[in-house]
């Protein structure tokens, strides 16, 4: 019996690449998709039965009895779904690729490489910006000392469909824009869930889709660079979405990919401030093939399902 999905937030740019990976997984079918403003009009990209868009509310997705509910709407608007779910007593998962949830102990947030943690009926997916830099610091997070830097630029499609300056093609011509210089969301979601003290500024640019981000991290001892590029063989020895490279990896080359690639180790002449470069797709290993990932997790399917790997070691 194939896990039964409805969709919402089906229009956005995460929503899109859903559909598209959905329609390639051999265990999961998509019974709804939800858009208020393509309302009537088919689904194209789903190619394993004929979909219409429906402007579905909680209450109508309640009715539908789903195994699984993903969420991919803006910031702020999961809760209305999630409640009507909460107190039916039908066995509906959920998982929600907002920021809505990932600071709620109630919810398995998920980053399957770097959180072990089982995953259970509500998962919360992590932010873009947020998986490069736990990917780029986790393998040396005991090394660390003091407060980690990152420098990140994103495509214009992680500012979403929502007309704002982040996404407004005059402003971003010819251009890089800084935003959210202190306190961005991610900067707190990877320091609560690494435990660490970690600066976190994004810029935009003209591009549409791909994360490059660069870390800064203090050591507590002097190390080298074999030392450095073993602890990262190690810890993704078995993960196959992980690529590791010598070069710094290129935005252009992650594009598209499931996974993400972590390269450009360099160490300063005292041994003691790593730098190093982790590229991803945001829409991708940033957003929907994580969430999948997450889904085949939850339901016990091989972890990979629908995920046809572009960029194993
Ligand atoms: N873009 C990215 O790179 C990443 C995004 N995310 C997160 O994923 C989520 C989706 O992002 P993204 O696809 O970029 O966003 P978009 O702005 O592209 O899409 C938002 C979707 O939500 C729907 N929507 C908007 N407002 C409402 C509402 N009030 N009620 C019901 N539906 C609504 C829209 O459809 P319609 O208006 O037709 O109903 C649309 O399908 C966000 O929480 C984002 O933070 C996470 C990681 C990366
Ligand atoms: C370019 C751009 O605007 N990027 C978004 C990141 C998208 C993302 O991952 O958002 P959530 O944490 O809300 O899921 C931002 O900086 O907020």
């Amino acid at each position: 019996m194939k896990i039964q999905a409805v969709l919402v937030g089906a229009r956005g740019y995460v929503g899109a690449e859903l559909i598209s990976i959905l329609s390639e997984h051999s265990s999961i079918d998509l019974i709804a998709a939800s858009s208020r403003e393509l309302d009537g009009k088919p689904v194209e990209q789903y190619s394993k039965s004929e979909l219409i868009y429906g402007d579905l509310s909680p209450q109508d997705i309640v009715e539908l009895s789903p195994d699984l509910v993903i969420l991919a709407l803006p910031n702020g608007l999961a809760e209305k779904f999630v409640k009507p779910l909460d107190e039916t007593s039908a066995p509906i998962s959920v998982i929600d690729l907002s920021a809505d949830y990932r600071f709620d102990p109630n919810w398995s947030y998920a980053l399957p490489e770097v959180h072990l943690n089982t995953v259970g009926s509500r998962i919360s997916n992590p932010g873009c910006y947020a998986t490069a830099i736990q990917l780029s610091v986790a393998p040396v997070k005991d090394l660390v000392d003091g407060s980690i830097s990152c420098f990140g630029i994103s495509g214009y499609s992680g500012a979403g469909t929502t007309p704002s300056d982040k996404n407004n093609l005059d402003l971003l011509k010819g251009n890089v824009m800084p935003y959210s210089l202190v306190n961005h969301l991610h900067e707190k979601e990877v320091s609560h869930h690494l435990g660490l003290d970690i600066k976190f500024s994004p810029h935009v640019a003209e591009y549409f889709r791909g994360i490059s981000l660069t870390s800064h991290i203090p050591l507590k001892e002097s190390s080298d660079i074999k030392r450095i590029k073993q602890l990262f063989q190690e810890y993704y020895q078995g993960k196959p979405l992980i690529k590791l490279q010598d070069e710094p990896p290129q935005v252009a080359s992650s594009a598209h990919s499931h996974g993400a690639t972590i390269g450009g180790w360099s160490l300063s002449s005292d041994g003691k401030h790593l730098a190093l470069c982790c590229a991803l797709d945001n829409l991708l290993k940033g957003a929907a093939s994580q969430a999948v990932q997450n889904i085949n997790i939850a339901f016990g399917l091989p972890q990979l399902e629908g995920l046809q790997v572009t960029s194993v070691r």
